[in-house]
């Protein structure tokens, strides 16, 4: 397998596809918030569910209080929580409370800072007109309308509203859950002693929170030597629960290729993909669950998830795409022929500027960055000032 980044990355969008149409599972409202809501939902109740006082004051009569000044009899008191089954004597007040309800028979209220009482009188100076600093019940929403439509991605508005109507669970499209596998002998995970050659594993961590920031749920993140028996026994363990494995490392022309040693025999397609980094690229499917296998170096890896797992998961989990623009570029570059190439570079003031060296390797100078720099495979030379294709990270 060669091939261009298009066509990979077309190979992958049709192995993932299963991630579109995930099935709905059931959650708590409180746990729902980023999710995507499976089907439409109507309101179970009307909106306010009575008709209540947008003021704190003196719910009386309009044409009681067409003339002012005017002092009534204060009938009595209603606060929020009240059942509010009094019904208004007109020509009377009665003192009430914002989110109150309002007595039948009452048609406007006169909020308090426009009243003097004195004993049980209150005086009115200034009149309000039917309606006013009424809520009516049903004048937000009324039962059986549409209150969040299906393929909505639930956000702290939407989950307010739910929870106005008492609505304790939905039902949402289930998260891609995910497994990742780091692979190789030099590997430790943090907080154990390094020995010679051997590394703190960045990559498990890195993808795991890749992941979970674009929408997927991580069932599992496993590491494994350079052994194929250990790795095929990760491998089923990440196969039984996940829709999605992602693997690093192991994939390239050494001697311990864990990775495409154990996927190859098993149908999977590894080779180069015409990008740097991320060059050497598998992609297998094992029982009806995609493997993607991303290089071991951490950068590589890194851009591996955004060009080909990145969009994807956005799309499934209903999150916004990656955000790309056109920005001039503040210095002149070569890039290598024939690869596209994914430089990482940082925005300030409309342009792009060069953050770190193409190694990919270099996982500091990748924390520098905000975007990566796409050039086509065709570009050898930019000049500064050209405008130059950049993603968000
Ligand atoms: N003769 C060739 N050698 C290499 C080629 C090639 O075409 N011919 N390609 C190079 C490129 S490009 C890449 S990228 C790497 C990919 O190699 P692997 O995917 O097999 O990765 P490893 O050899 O296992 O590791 C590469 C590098 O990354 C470090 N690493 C691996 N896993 C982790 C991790 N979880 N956390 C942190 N760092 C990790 C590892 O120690 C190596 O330094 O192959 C080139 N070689
Ligand atoms: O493709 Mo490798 O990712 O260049 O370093």
């Amino acid at each position: 397998m060669a091939s261009s980044v298009a066509e990979h990355r077309h190979a992958v969008t049709h192995m993932l596809r299963a991630l579109d149409a995930l099935p709905a599972e059931t959650v708590p409202l409180r746990d729902a918030r980023g999710r995507l809501l499976a089907a439409d939902l109507l309101s179970p109740l009307d909106l306010p569910l009575f008709r209540n006082s947008q003021m704190d004051g003196f719910a009386v009569d309009a044409g009681s209080v067409e003339s002012t000044p005017v002092t009534l009899s204060i009938a009595g008191t209603v606060a929020a929580g009240d059942a509010g089954s009094t019904a208004h004597v007109a020509g009377t007040a009665v003192r009430i409370m914002t989110g109150a309800p309002i007595p039948d028979g009452a048609d406007a209220i006169v909020p308090v800072e426009d009243t003097t009482v004195a004993d049980d009188r209150v005086t009115i100076d200034r009149g309000r007109t039917v309606g006013e600093f009424v809520r009516e019940a049903g004048s937000d929403v009324v039962a059986g309308e549409l209150l969040v439509a299906a393929g909505t991605l639930l956000a702290a508005r939407h989950i307010a509203v739910l929870a106005a109507v008492g609505v304790e669970t939905v039902s949402v499209r289930r998260r891609p859950r995910a497994a990742v596998i780091t692979t190789g002998a030099e590997l430790v995970p943090a907080g154990q002693p390094l020995s010679p050659g051997q590394i703190y594993d960045s990559n498990g961590i890195a993808l795991a929170t890749s992941l979970e920031a674009n929408g997927a749920e991580v069932v599992s993140v496993a590491r494994s030597s350079d052994d194929v028996t250990q790795f095929r026994r990760l491998l089923d363990d990440a196969l039984a629960n996940a829709d999605l494995v992602i693997t690093s490392g192991g994939v390239s022309m050494g001697d311990f290729e864990v990775v495409k040693e154990t996927l190859q025999p098993l149908g999977g397609q590894f080779g180069h993909v015409g990008m740097q980094p991320g060059g050497p690229q598998g992609l297998t499917m094992v029982n009806d669950v995609p493997v993607l296998s991303f290089p071991g170096n951490p950068v590589s890896t890194l851009v591996s998830f955004e060009v080909f797992a990145r969009p994807l998961l956005r799309k499934a989990a209903g999150l916004p795409a990656v955000v790309a623009a056109d920005l001039p570029i503040t210095r002149d570059l070569t890039s290598v022929p024939n690869r596209r190439q994914f430089l990482r570079g940082r925005v300030r003031d409309g342009q792009v500027d060069i953050v770190s060296g193409p190694g990919s390797h270099l996982v500091a100078g990748m924390a520098l960055a905000d975007v990566l720099i796409d050039l086509s495979a065709e570009t050898t030379t930019v000049s500064a000032g050209t405008h130059v294709q950049v993603w968000a990270l």
